[in-house]
């Protein structure tokens, strides 16, 4: 099993057994629910840096990155800093987050939000909404094609950004569909845990111009964006070059403040 398989084999569990617990209609009841979204995309289209930072405590590669900051700080730091949105990794086990993570960041500023999850059911997409999140995340390595439509439909229909993560042209190839926002291009290779910007290089070219382009993962110098721009790509993940630091907001400004 590769650590995606287990990551997914865990969330089907934590699932099924959260729609017992909070049954959807009291998802659909909290406050934010009715929430205009903020757009994501809007923000990438106009910015010079096109930055979206994550709050990410650990991970399968790296073990511990941070556990002394709260999310309160880390949100209004990245939003001071003048990034074009904010991700929020809210998978517990492998990552050290949840969806109060969330709450929290959608408490503390205006940016838009990624849910960054494994997301397996619709039921995550409700939740995503629930708890202020802006935009889904789809990973195309662990959903069919039928998958990636009636959830990205399902998220449209809820007024929420899409961003799809594919890692090769297979991924891309059974992907591709309309309903989609934005293509992530994912650098980590999931079993040896390497990054390299080559795959975002490699696979730009079969990305579609209507889709913004984003490269994930690996990203820790302003170099690296200055390579990838050519490329096509508006927007940059980036979690552990800001995380690993004591002010992550800070670190992001000093970033931006290199273009
Ligand atoms: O980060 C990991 O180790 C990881 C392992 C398995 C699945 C997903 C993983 N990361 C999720 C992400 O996509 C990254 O957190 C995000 O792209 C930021 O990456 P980085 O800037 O390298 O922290």
């Amino acid at each position: 099993m590769d650590i995606l398989e287990k990551i997914v084999a865990d969330k089907r569990l934590e699932v099924a057994l959260k729609k017992q617990l909070i049954p959807t209609f009291q998802l659909e009841q909290s406050v934010l629910f009715e929430r205009e979204t903020i757009s994501l995309v809007k923000n990438l289209q106009n910015s010079p840096s096109g930055i979206i930072a994550e709050h990410k405590r650990r991970s399968p590669s790296k073990q511990v990155i941070n556990h002394n900051l709260n999310v309160f700080d880390v949100a209004q730091g990245y939003e001071k800093s003048g990034v074009c949105g904010m991700s929020v990794l809210t998978d517990g086990k492998y990552f050290g987050g949840s969806l109060d993570d969330l709450l929290l960041a959608r408490s503390s500023c205006n940016l838009p939000l990624l849910r960054k999850e494994f997301i397996i059911d619709s039921y995550q997409i409700l939740e995503a909404k629930a708890y202020g999140a802006d935009v889904i995340l789809l990973i195309a390595a662990i959903l069919t094609q039928e998958e990636i439509k009636s959830f990205s439909e399902f998220a449209k229909n809820l007024r929420l950004e899409v961003l799809l993560e594919v890692h090769n042209e297979a991924e891309l190839q059974k992907s591709i569909m309309p309903s989609l926002d934005m293509i992530g291009v994912n650098n980590r290779n999931l079993k040896t845990f390497e990054v390299s910007l080559q795959t975002s290089k490699t696979l730009s070219s079969y990305i579609p111009n209507e889709f913004i382009k984003i490269s994930e993962s690996g990203i820790s110098n302003v170099e690296a964006i200055k390579e990838l721009k050519p490329f096509g790509y508006q927007g940059f993940l980036i979690g552990e070059n800001f995380m690993k630091t004591d002010n992550p907001g800070e670190s992001a400004n000093h970033f931006i403040n290199q273009f």
